[in-house]
């Protein structure tokens, strides 16, 4: 994240961040991500189906935000399609502030597979500081089971801390969540507390957006932007969203524009990282500034934004 987004909204000393989860199918994911955020997160229903990088939930505490992220497809790639898709998610495992690498201790009796061994290979390939997972260890006869699987997965990939755990009844799940939370960057809240879940996606990307222009603005135009997404249109390689930012005043445009056109393009690309990594696909952002007048007081203008 830039130090102009920053800016906008990062309490002194806050620690926030994206934590992509991942792992082979039915390993625990949403049950440990349940378990860490502490209920159920009900934001994967309410997107539409074509995102690719969910939020599995976000879990505020003291002093810190962490935003879990889905990261479907890391399974070996048997075409060429597939293949394409291998390197988004590396992309984004890459670009994300850590990883939960989540493995199936009941399914490894003997030890691991090429399933967990390929995702071991590509999770070290993102070089983005790992936390392996070993879940399910209700499931092992004794607790020593887990010992040669541990001593196993230690020597697949440079993980910073590796945990026997399970997302069912709790084990060890505290000292994980607080291992995750050591691992965080200083960064600002990316989601106002409570609202994430049932909030569409059209809206997030808007805060995205306002976020970013409040950042690069600064007290230039401060709380005069809204945006509104107008249209995100789904194409096979990209995702377009056409939004606009409104503004009340002539001269307000002047500025977020910019000299030719440089503040928008800045806001602009700032901001398409940002969602580029909140969804896990290509987007191109298009930006136009539109001089609404009085639309603070609009009541309908701001109900259609959702404000
Ligand atoms: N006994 C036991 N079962 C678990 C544990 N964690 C998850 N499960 C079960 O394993 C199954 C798969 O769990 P999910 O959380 O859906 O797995 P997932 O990795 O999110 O699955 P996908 O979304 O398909 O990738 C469910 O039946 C869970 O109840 C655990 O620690 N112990």
């Amino acid at each position: 994240m830039s130090e102009a987004g920053r800016a906008a909204s990062e309490p002194e000393g806050f620690r926030s961040g994206f934590i992509a989860v991942v792992g082979r199918p039915n390993v625990g994911k949403s049950t440990l991500v349940n378990r860490l955020v502490g209920r159920k997160v009900s934001i994967t229903s309410s997107r539409p189906q074509t995102t690719r990088n969910p939020i599995r939930g976000v879990r505020n505490g003291e002093g810190y935000q962490a935003v879990f992220v889905d990261t479907p497809g890391s399974q070996k790639p048997r075409d060429t399609l597939r293949h394409r898709m291998q390197e988004q998610v590396l992309e984004s495992l890459s670009e994300s502030d850590a990883i939960l690498f989540v493995l199936d201790a009941s399914a490894a009796r003997g030890g691991f597979g090429g399933g967990d061994r390929y995702v071991a290979k590509l999770v070290s390939e993102a070089e983005t500081p790992t936390v392996a997972c070993l879940n399910k260890v209700d499931l092992l006869a004794r607790h020593d089971d887990a010992l040669p699987l541990l001593a196993e997965l230690s020597q697949m990939g440079d993980w910073r801390e590796t945990f026997a755990i399970s997302a069912s009844t709790g084990r060890n799940t505290s000292a994980l969540m607080r291992t995750v939370v050591d691992l965080l960057p200083e960064g600002p809240v990316y989601f106002p507390e409570g609202v994430v879940t049932d909030y569409p996606e059209t809206f997030i990307i808007s805060e995205f957006i306002r976020e970013k222009a409040l950042g690069v603005l600064r007290e230039e135009v401060p709380h005069a932007v809204a945006v509104e997404i107008d249209e995100v249109e789904r194409k096979e390689n990209v995702t377009v969203i056409y939004a606009i930012l409104h503004v009340e005043r002539k001269s307000q445009r002047m500025i977020v524009l910019g000299k030719n056109g440089q503040t928008i393009r800045r806001i602009g690309s700032e901001a398409r990282r940002e969602v580029e990594r909140l969804l896990g696909v290509r987007i191109y952002l298009d930006l136009k500034v539109r001089v609404t007048p009085g639309w603070r007081s609009n009541r309908q203008f701001l109900e259609r934004l959702g404000l």
